[in-house]
């Protein structure tokens, strides 16, 4: 292992060989495993599996680690241990554990159980918005406003997450237009971040550019973070764009785990090995150890026997 990391580390040094002048100096990535990461799972992970990912996680150097989510557990039946998991895990200062509230139910149930910050899911796409969270995006904000009220009595920030920027299971093609229009309600309704998901995984260096040109129209870019499934493998092509773009917040998955269980066939997010590892190749600090990112994605791998998702621990693994 440590002739791998050496090797990692020979291969980033001389990446940067790139010039980095249009790329932003720092990154935030956010993990989203044992959230997004675990919440398609087929059987049932054990709590105390997820509480040790998590705590292998927050050693690692992430700065945000979203937990679980405080929705239905007859929805998502896998994230039914929100409260144990919330409880059970080791909260490093300086490190933040958000989860999902889709409503207010869910938020006073997160904040109960220790949450200090939440995230809110819309979409783009009104078929999407009925399957996932069983109401049109109308709705969907009305709901979101509540919650928006709530946590602003409890001083807790609120992230807002809006899927298939990029395309949609049930409608295809959904406009920049349309995920600009969404953004901005969110933004405007106080989320401090906008975490803009290409849920299935479909769009390409071009699609990305042109919706983070409209979005950027209406949200700061500074407000702004990616959220890419590597479902067609265009996830770090993607990703890069935005960086060119300046967006300097990043979600990713550790081991690739994950996809959205009311999206058939999206595979998991980015692995976050593959995107630290080409952050470091650009000279972006990020202040996450690839080493132990990659014993963590081979610790939640054995836990669920399944094989990485990320390149870098299957290069590393053959060295
Ligand atoms: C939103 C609901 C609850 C609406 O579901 P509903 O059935 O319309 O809810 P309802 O208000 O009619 O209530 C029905 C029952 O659910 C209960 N209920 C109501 N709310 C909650 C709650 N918060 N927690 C626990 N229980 C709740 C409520 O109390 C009631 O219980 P009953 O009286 O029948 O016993 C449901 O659709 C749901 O839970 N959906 C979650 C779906 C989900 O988690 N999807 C995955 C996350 S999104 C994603 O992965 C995309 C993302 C974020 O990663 C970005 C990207 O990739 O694009």
């Amino acid at each position: 292992m440590a002739a791998a990391r050496k090797l990692l580390q020979r291969w980033a040094v001389s990446m940067r060989a790139v010039s980095t002048a249009a790329f932003p100096q720092r990154v935030k990535v956010v993990e989203v495993g044992p959230r997004d990461g675990l919440q398609n799972e087929k059987s049932v992970v054990p709590t105390p599996v997820k509480i040790r990912l998590i705590d292998m996680l927050s050693e690692t150097g992430l700065p945000v680690i979203e937990a679980t989510s405080f929705v239905s557990p007859r929805w998502v039946p896998q994230m039914a241990d929100h409260t144990e998991v919330m409880q059970g895990i080791n909260k490093l200062p300086g490190v933040s554990y958000p989860v999902l509230t889709p409503n207010l139910k869910g938020f006073q149930a997160a904040v109960a159980a220790g949450a200090k910050e939440v995230s809110i899911f819309g979409a783009a796409s009104e078929l999407f918005t009925k399957k996932n969270i069983n109401c049109s995006i109308e709705e969907s904000l009305e709901r979101f406003s509540e919650v928006m009220n709530a946590a602003r009595a409890a001083s807790i920030p609120v992230r807002g997450y809006v899927s298939c920027v990029l395309g949609c299971p049930y409608e295809g093609k959904i406009s920049a237009a349309k995920v600009a229009e969404v953004s901005k309600k969110m933004y405007s309704m106080g989320c401090y971040e906008i975490s803009l998901g290409d849920t299935i995984g479909i769009g390409t260096p071009g699609s990305m550019k042109e919706m983070l040109a409209a979005v950027m129209k209406e949200v700061p870019v500074g407000a702004l973070a990616v959220h890419c499934h590597d479902t067609y493998g265009q996830a770090l092509a993607n990703i890069l764009v935005a960086l060119q773009m300046g967006v300097s917040v990043v979600d990713a998955s550790v081991a690739g785990l994950g996809g959205c269980p009311y999206a058939q066939g999206a595979s998991g997010n980015v692995a976050t090995e593959d995107l630290v590892y080409m952050l470091n190749g650009l000279g972006i600090h990020t202040g996450v150890d690839l080493q132990k990112l990659m014993d963590t994605g081979t610790f939640i791998c054995n836990a669920l026997n399944r094989r990485t998702n990320s390149k870098v621990s299957q290069a590393a693994c053959r060295l």
